[in-house]
């Protein structure tokens, strides 16, 4: 028989559907994705830290789950929302329906809901708390539930998923991933250059692209100090994508500070979002973010229109930004900050994901980018 759930938001919204996955509760920001497929990809992005996803496409999980396409070793995020899951899968890869992962990983999932109807309820009121509940389905109590519960800005979701030791990293990308059009070339004779990936909750596609690229690629922990990074004497340093609000990581922000003009570094999404502040521009919180596989943005310099996959809900205030960072790419669809770039330092960072996973491969160039400002000559 199947179980009912519900979802609760805090301002008093109540949706009713149909449980699968886990059964329990658990409250998150609750924000929508509109990308069609790459849910096993969404699922264990460690961004998802804090957050309950509701899925805009109406039918979810007819590919299966399997054990190549998972971007870290487990879920962060505290809940799933589709208007209808797939039971059986149709996939060679497949080990695992969507409902049996979600079960196995203690996530509560909900189907049935009309989804049209929740992201329109998002979109107008904005990203907000709200709680899944197999357990509790009385409404005023949800709603109460939700009220009460915190708000994810303002509170440290890194050190939840971040690293705890610093470890080697030698997967390269999975023989599927990769395409003529993605290869780099290091020059003849260059050595391998050694990239130190600070890990915030890193989607694990990032340094299987480093690898795929010649690096050598060692993960430290989001705490690291300056010190510690520079200890290991890397050629250039990554800045990954993370959960939650930048603003109270005073010490990814003061050990970033500590590293601009001493060595390359490239940021994703969080990793970009700290940079801007280490580099003393101040961030924001969108109204509901931009959540999906097909966001479009322009590179300034060449004009070309990148269609990529994001992930975040704060961005960067160009107005904030010092005379000596110049903005290199807009999202088209609201003109935000989609890209900076320091003016004299090999120094950069993007809103979005060029390694994809699940997305278009359209920004890729970003890791030749990196590569070049590493060993000085382009690949
Ligand atoms: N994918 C990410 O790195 C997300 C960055 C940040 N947590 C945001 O929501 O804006």
């Amino acid at each position: 028989m199947s179980q009912p759930v519900k979802l609760a938001l805090a301002d008093g919204t109540v949706f009713s559907g149909t449980a699968f996955g886990a059964e329990g509760e658990s409250f998150g920001e609750v924000v929508f994705n509109t990308s069609m497929t790459g849910y096993q990809e969404i699922i264990t992005d460690p961004s998802y830290c804090g957050q309950i996803i509701v899925m805009t496409y109406p039918q979810i999980g007819n590919y299966g789950v399997n054990p190549e396409d998972i971007e870290s070793s487990g879920t962060a995020l505290k809940g799933f929302i589709c208007r209808e899951v797939c039971e059986k899968p149709s996939n060679y890869r497949a080990t695992h329906s969507l409902s049996s992962y979600l079960a196995e990983h203690g996530v509560i999932g909900m189907q049935g809901v009309d989804t049209r109807a929740l992201v329109r309820r998002l979109r107008t009121q904005g990203a907000m708390t709200g709680v899944i509940s197999t357990v509790d389905l009385d409404d005023a109590s949800l709603v109460a539930k939700a009220q009460q519960s915190p708000d994810l800005v303002g509170q440290d979701y890194v050190k939840a998923v971040s690293a705890k030791e610093t470890t080697c990293w030698s997967e390269a990308l999975s023989e599927l991933a990769r395409t003529p059009a993605n290869q780099t070339t290091l020059p003849p004779n260059s050595k391998r250059p050694k990239v130190v990936a600070i890990d915030y909750g890193m989607k694990w596609n990032i340094p299987r692209h480093l690898v795929d690229c010649g690096c050598d690629v060692e993960v430290m922990p989001g705490t690291s100090t300056a010190a510690e990074i520079l200890e290991r004497n890397p050629d250039g340093v990554f800045l990954s994508n993370g959960p939650g609000d930048p603003r109270p990581l005073d010490y990814a922000v003061n050990t970033i500070r500590d590293l601009i003009g001493k060595k390359p570094i490239f940021g994703i999404c969080l990793g970009q979002q700290l940079l801007g502040l280490a580099m003393g521009g101040e961030i924001y919180k969108l109204k509901f973010g931009h959540r999906g596989a097909n966001q479009p943005v322009m590179n300034k310099k060449t004009g070309r229109v990148e269609v990529t996959s994001q992930n975040h809900g704060f961005a960067i205030n160009e107005k904030t930004l010092p005379d000596n960072v110049e903005v290199t790419h807009i999202n088209l669809n609201d003109n935000t900050v989609s890209g900076i770039r320091h003016k004299t330092e090999p120094v950069f960072g993007v809103q979005y994901h060029p390694e994809a996973s699940a997305g278009p491969h359209d920004s890729r160039y970003l890791f030749d980018e990196f590569m070049q400002s590493m060993i000085g000559v382009n690949v």
